[in-house]
Order: C-alpha cells, then sequence, then structure tokens
C-alpha cells in the first residue's frame, strides 16, 4: 500500500500545498525540536543490531537526492565527546564510579554534541543522522541499571536542551543474532566494549525497553525489523523515511529562484529526497 502512495506523479498538488504552508507559516507552528530546519534523525537498538550500517547506506540515498547530510554517533561526534566515549567505553574507567557518574558522563557527551554539532548541522539545513541519542541512556543506563526515573529525565533535559529527533529508527533485532553479528565483526577490527560483554539477559531487557520507548511515542519512533540481509532493511529504512517525510511535510531548504513558474511546478529540495519530481 505505501507503494502506492509513493507513485511517481501523484498527490503533487497537496504535498506542495503542505509543504509550502511551512514556508508560509514559519517554524514557529513546526514542533518544538530546539532549531528551526533541517531533519534529525537518530538510529537505536542493540548491539550489532546493523545501526552503523544502515546509517551509511541511508546517508547515501539521502545525498543522492541533493539533500545535505551530517552523520555522526554517540557517545562522540565532537573531541569532547569521544574522550568521554574513551573513557567510558574503550577503557571501562568510568565503570568503578558506578552508573549514576557513567550516565552523567554519556548526558554531559550528549550536551556537547548538540550544542557544538547537531543544532549547528540543522540549523544550516541538513539532514542529521545520529547512530544513538537519548533513548540509548534510558535503556542502558536507566532500565539496565535500575536509576532513578526523576534523574534520568532530569540529565536528558538539560543534555538534549530542547532537542528532540523529528525520527527514530529503532533497528530490532533478536539479540543473539545481534550478538553473533557483533562478534563477527569484532574478529574483523573492533574489541568488546564495556556493554557488549553483557549477558544474553541484559541485552533481552534492553530490546524491551527500547520497544516500549516506541509504544509510548508512536508519533517520534518507527520500529524497523533489522532480520534479514543488509539490502531488504536498508529498503524498509527508506520506505519508513520517506513517509514519515511525506507526513510531515519538513522541507529543508526553500524553493529558490522559480522565475515566474507557480508553486507547484517548483521541485523543492523536500521533493527532490522523496523523488516526486527531476
Ligand atoms: N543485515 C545484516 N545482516 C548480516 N550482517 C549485518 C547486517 N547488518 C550489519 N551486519 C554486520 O553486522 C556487524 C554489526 O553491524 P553494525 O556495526 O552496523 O551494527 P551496530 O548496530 O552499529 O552495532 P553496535 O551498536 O554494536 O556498534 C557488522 O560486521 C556488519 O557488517
Ligand atoms: C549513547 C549511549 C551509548 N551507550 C552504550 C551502548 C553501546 O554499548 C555503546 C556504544 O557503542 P556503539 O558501538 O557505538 O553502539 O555505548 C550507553 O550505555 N548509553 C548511551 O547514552
Amino acid at each position: 500500500m505505501q507503494q502506492k502512495v509513493w507513485a511517481r506523479g501523484q498527490f503533487t498538488a497537496r504535498r506542495w500545498t503542505r509543504c509550502r504552508s511551512w514556508f508560509l507559516v514559519g517554524s514557529s507552528a513546526r514542533p518544538e525540536t530546539g532549531r528551526s530546519s533541517g531533519f534529525f534523525i537518530t538510529f537505536e537498538g542493540g548491539d550489532g543490531s546493523g545501526k552503523s550500517t544502515q546509517i551509511r547506506r541511508l546517508a547515501r540515498r539521502i545525498r543522492k537526492s541533493g539533500l545535505e547530510v551530517t552523520v555522526s554517533r554517540e557517545p562522540g561526534g565532537t573531541p569532547g565527546a569521544e574522550a568521554v566515549r574513551h573513557v567510558v567505553l574503550d577503557t571501562g574507567a568510568a565503570e568503578p564510579f558506578g552508573p549514576y557518574l557513567e550516565a552523567i558522563l554519556f548526558a554531559s557527551a550528549r550536551n556537547d554534541h548538540v550544542e557544538q554539532l547537531i543544532r549547528p548541522a540543522l540549523k544550516q539545513g541538513r539532514v542529521v543522522l545520529v547512530d544513538r541519542f537519548m533513548d540509548s541512556t534510558r535503556v542502558y543506563q536507566g532500565a539496565g541499571e535500575n536509576l532513578d526515573p526523576d534523574f534520568v529525565e532530569t540529565l536528558e533535559r538539560v543534555a538534549v536542551a530542547g532537542l528532540v529527533p523529528d525520527l527514530t529508527l529503532i533497528l530490532d533485532l533478536d539479540p543473539e543474532e545481534g550478538l553473533k553479528r557483533a562478534h563477527a565483526r569484532r574478529d574483523e577490527t573492533v574489541p568488546a566494549d564495556r556493554f557488549e560483554k553483557e549477558d544474553v539477559a541484559a541485552h533481552l531487557a534492553r530490546r524491551q525497553a527500547f520497544l516500549a520507548i516506541a509504544a509510548a511515542e508512536p508519533e517520534r519512533c518507527r520500529v524497523i525489523d533489522a532480520s534479514g540481509d543488509a539490502e531488504r532493511v536498508e529498503k524498509r529504512i527508506w520506505d519508513t523515511v520517506r513517509w514519515v517525510m511525506e507526513e510531515r511535510a519538513m522541507p529543508t531548504q526553500k524553493p529558490a529562484r522559480n522565475g515566474d513558474r507557480s508553486p507547484s511546478e517548483v521541485p523543492s529540495a523536500h521533493d527532490r529526497l522523496l523523488g516526486f519530481r527531476e
């Protein structure tokens, strides 16, 4: 059914009307995400579920549509946040200080990432793709370490400072399969990090926690079946992203230099992303 909706040339007038209404009313009518343009997508899910692989693939597709894309990850994305990553994940040096301190470290890395990289990129109208964000703290520290929910909520508010993703893709996969993939990758390049080392029960609980977030915030979150080969997962993601951007009518550039063509003839960047018109 989704296929039918996406057939080229359909609904162009309705789409344009929606897109144009964003320009006319300005950012105040858009959901409060702490910035005025761009589109912010986060990838969440268990270890080895395919987030990094799929971010690369989605970035390629979006770039082909002519939009500017910024790809980043958490913890990380800025020099300060990468230093936190090293301390928490690579060395495990923060572990003896307990889960509250680890949560604070993830949050401070996030705030640096938001202010130095994500928000500026969104202000430039870029599509920003981030491998893990606030939901990972909710799941790994909040649910996983049983932290005080008020503490986790306050920390999240301070860390994101009003910047909530437009769309969160939760890659859902049987943790045993995810760990198998992660183990195979580890042989190639990367050692197990502080959280990957935990037992399957912990990974199963995280899967449930991610699904609970998706159920609680259906506007922001979409669950993606991450089983099967990377091409099939990529297609599921691309269908979802195009669909959501259409629904939200979030153009990322103004339709410039339209000469004397009527608005319905002008291809916006949003249209190019969605592949409606050349
Ligand atoms: N659909 C797939 N089928 C089989 N293998 C896959 C698939 N997607 C990714 N992989 C492989 O699985 C491993 C883990 O994938 P990737 O690094 O993308 O996952 P991730 O979710 O980012 O993991 P982590 O959170 O642990 O960093 C990689 O070696 C990757 O090549
Ligand atoms: C952002 C964030 C991450 N984590 C954990 C989850 C993973 O085990 C690692 C990140 O490794 P990846 O290979 O880059 O996926 O860190 C966390 O516990 N809390 C967080 O907020």
